[in-house]
């Protein structure tokens, strides 16, 4: 499987080269990056229309990069694999209107214990329906968008049970008391944090904590490779980690 990699030069980017070393059948043919670097082990270039015939496109990058990854890929049929988070509305729309012809694999997190994450905390809104929800994710300094990726799956996943509630985030001044109907969510941001998400339920005289840490970005890789080789063959459609994973 021939991928192009798009975000080649990031941490993301450099994190997937690396692992995909320990796949026989896998191999990074060209990257794509808005200031390419050379001498790596695949050329790196400003131009994606340079790329060679591949497969599968991973990207990791930014989410402005979007439009130009929708513009190569859907003409020749090239199934992506988009992680990239941040995307607006807007992209997001076209990113489903793609996929009518376009095999794209869309997720917010590729990790296989956030995904488990998400099934308890759906889980738990469930069977705790009086209980307030605050979602809090923590990331590394150099992250720009908010809340991440993640916390938004997370959010849908509880407004599956919670078809009422909405998103409040960074409360300030008199804003009252809390309604049953909120979720917060809350982005801290320091350092060279992976990845945390905690999904906090409160009740009255007790409260539940379920996070998740992640404890190096290889998990993101390995889940993004996996995701290649799952939608490799696929029809057209968008697909996400309960596509694979179930
Ligand atoms: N779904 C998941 O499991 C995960 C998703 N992510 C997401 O992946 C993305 C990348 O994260 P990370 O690697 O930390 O970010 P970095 O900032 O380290 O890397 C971003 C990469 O994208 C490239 N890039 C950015 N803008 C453009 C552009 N306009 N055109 C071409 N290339 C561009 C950068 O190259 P240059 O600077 O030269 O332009 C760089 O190679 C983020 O959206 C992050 O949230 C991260 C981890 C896990
Ligand atoms: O930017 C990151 O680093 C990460 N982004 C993803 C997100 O926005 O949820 C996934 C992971 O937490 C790391």
């Amino acid at each position: 499987m021939k991928i192009i990699l798009s975000g080649a030069t990031g941490a993301m980017g450099r994190m997937v080269a690396d692992q995909v070393q320990a796949y026989e059948d896998m191999e990074i043919v060209f990257g794509w990056a808005g200031k390419p670097e050379q001498g790596g082990p695949f050329p790196i270039s400003a131009q994606l229309e340079e790329a060679p015939a591949a497969d599968v496109i991973i990207d990791f990058s930014n989410h402005a990069t979007l439009t130009d990854l929708l513009a190569y890929a859907r003409p020749k049929g090239l199934p992506l694999v988009i992680a990239t988070t941040g995307h607006t509305e807007a992209e997001m729309t076209l990113m489903e209107e793609a996929a009518k012809d376009l095999a794209i694999f869309h997720s917010g997190n590729f990790s296989l214990g956030v995904h488990v994450l998400k099934l308890l905390a759906r889980q738990a809104a469930k069977a705790l329906p009086d209980f307030d929800i605050e979602i809090i994710e923590a990331h590394h300094h150099r992250k720009v968008d908010a809340p991440s990726g993640t916390a938004k799956m997370l959010v849908s996943a509880i407004q599956e049970e919670r078809p009422d509630s909405h998103v409040v985030g960074g409360r300030e001044g008199h804003v009252g008391a809390r309604p049953l109907d909120e979720i917060g969510v809350h982005a801290v941001r320091g350092g060279s944090i992976v990845g945390e998400h905690t999904v906090l339920l409160a009740g009255l005289d007790e409260m539940i904590e379920i996070k998740h840490t992640a404890l190096s970005r290889a998990i993101f890789a390995k889940g993004a490779l996996a995701a290649a080789q799952f939608i490799g063959q696929a029809q057209p459609g968008m697909y996400n980690m309960d596509d694979m994973i179930g």
